[in-house]
């Protein structure tokens, strides 16, 4: 088990390059078992999400290769074996293994995934939607085996635009007889790049980016060469970071656009920054931050995945902010971890108010998840004294060598194993 030592009260300063969108990554990898030949996808972050995925692909007898941020991804000799190990649930998107798997070989046997626990996270939707294009599903043992003679195409409403119900939809459906409509689908840009490597690999689809996917199933699909998004959700949380430790940071290979909700909060907040299309400096430290009320939703609103993160800096902001969390109503790990520290959180059902301003102390504290652990560690950085974050692995689940990227800009980060 790693741990992270941070010495708090250290300014930022510099240039930080945001990698790969882990929650794209973690999608286009089992799309593109769906070729018939090699795919490349360059710009994959350096987490643990993708070795754990690389490795379920492995027990499917694909050949994956990684150089640099290139992952070259053959199919050609892909067995259908069933997936029931632990490292099933080392992850959340080993779930999309089971439409991608079923859109190729019409059978998937896949035990329940892992990921951050944020309360109960269902996967009805997706299980319906493969039952409309006439799928049947058993669930044993904590098993599921999912089983279609043919995938027809189907018109598929989501009671919820769920990113990974409309994700795995779209894995079955690229390859089913005739068209499949989903209504009321997630509209995150992570889809879109999905979509984007679907249609490179000669899958026929309209409408990514909007509440209504149109799928034209085709017979086979073949390799190609995708450049993946950067992480908007990694970008969002160094914009954090800036505005809470940095004098003036840059950060460089984000797509501005993906991330308004969060801009708009920080400007409502008081901090400066000048935006470009693909870069933004932040000039951080400022006092007399003003609070704010956040309410997380579906994309384009404000992303659950940036609330934790964006709390810390809440605590600094003069008077009381809000966050009322739409998404996991139960997604609040970090405050009690923040409180330690010093911070004045009041946890209500579904939301918290953040009193600010408050010191934050160096402490011992445990990331529950992964954007928990982000929290601390912008905690950690503004904090007097040391910190000691433990649960380190949900952390580099989705952040690609932070303590190198923090260090860079002068944060004073040491890893040890316990
Ligand atoms: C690997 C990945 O991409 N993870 C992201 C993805 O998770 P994930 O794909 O799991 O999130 P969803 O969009 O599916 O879930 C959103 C909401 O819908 C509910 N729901 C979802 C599916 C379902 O079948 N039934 C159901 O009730 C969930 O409990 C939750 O309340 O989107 C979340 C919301 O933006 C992010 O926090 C995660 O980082
Ligand atoms: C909740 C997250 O990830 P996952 O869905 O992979 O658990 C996240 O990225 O914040």
């Amino acid at each position: 088990m790693e741990k992270i030592i941070i010495e708090g009260g250290h300014e930022l300063n510099g240039t930080v390059v945001i990698s790969g969108a882990k929650n794209a990554a973690v999608a286009l990898i089992p799309a593109a078992i769906l070729a018939d030949s090699k795919v490349t996808i360059s710009g994959i972050p350096e987490i643990s999400d993708i070795d754990y995925l690389s490795n379920l692909l492995k027990e499917l007898n694909c050949d994956i290769k990684k150089e640099n941020n290139i992952l070259q991804i053959d199919p050609t000799n892909l067995k259908n074996t069933k997936l029931v190990k632990d490292s099933v649930d080392k992850l959340r998107a080993s779930y999309y293994l089971m439409g991608a798997l079923l859109g190729k070989f019409k059978k998937a046997i896949i035990r329940s995934s892992g990921g951050c626990y944020l309360g109960p996270r269902p996967i009805d939707l997706h299980l319906k939607g493969f039952e409309a294009l006439g799928a049947e599903i058993e669930y044993k043992d904590d098993v599921y085996i999912i089983t279609a003679k043919q995938l027809v195409g189907n018109t598929i409403y989501l009671d919820f635009a769920s990113v990974g119900a409309t994700i795995n939809i779209l894995l079955a459906a690229v390859k089913a007889q005739g068209r499949t409509i989903i209504e009321n689908a997630a509209k995150e840009p992570e889809i879109i790049d999905i979509v984007n490597l679907l249609t490179k690999m000669g899958a026929k689809i309209q409408g990514a980016g909007t509440d209504k996917i149109v799928i034209d199933g085709v017979e086979t699909l073949h390799g190609c060469y995708h450049e993946m998004i950067p992480d908007r959700i990694e970008a969002g949380t160094f914009l954090i970071i800036a505005a809470t430790v940095g004098r003036k940071i840059e950060i460089k290979n984000i797509i501005s656009h993906h991330l308004e909700a969060l801009i708009s909060k920080l400007i409502e907040i008081g901090i400066q920054m000048d935006i470009m299309e693909d870069s933004i400096i932040v000039y951080g430290r400022k006092n007399n931050l003003k609070p704010v009320n956040v309410m997380t939703e579906i994309y384009p609103g404000f992303a659950t995945d940036l609330q934790q993160p964006l709390t810390v800096l809440l605590t600094q902001c003069h008077g009381t902010s809000k966050v009322v969390e739409r998404i996991y109503p139960e997604r609040f790990g970090h405050c009690e971890q923040l409180n330690c520290m010093g911070a004045k959180i009041e946890k209500k059902e579904g939301e918290c108010n953040i009193i600010g301003p408050t010191q934050l102390y160096g402490t011992v504290v445990y990331a529950t998840d992964l954007r928990c652990g982000a929290a601390l560690i912008i905690a950690a950085l503004l904090a007097n004294g040391s910190t000691e974050i433990n649960n380190v692995y949900h952390i580099d689940r989705g952040y690609a060598n932070i303590d190198k990227k923090l260090i860079s800009l002068g944060a004073v980060i040491e890893r040890k194993i316990r």
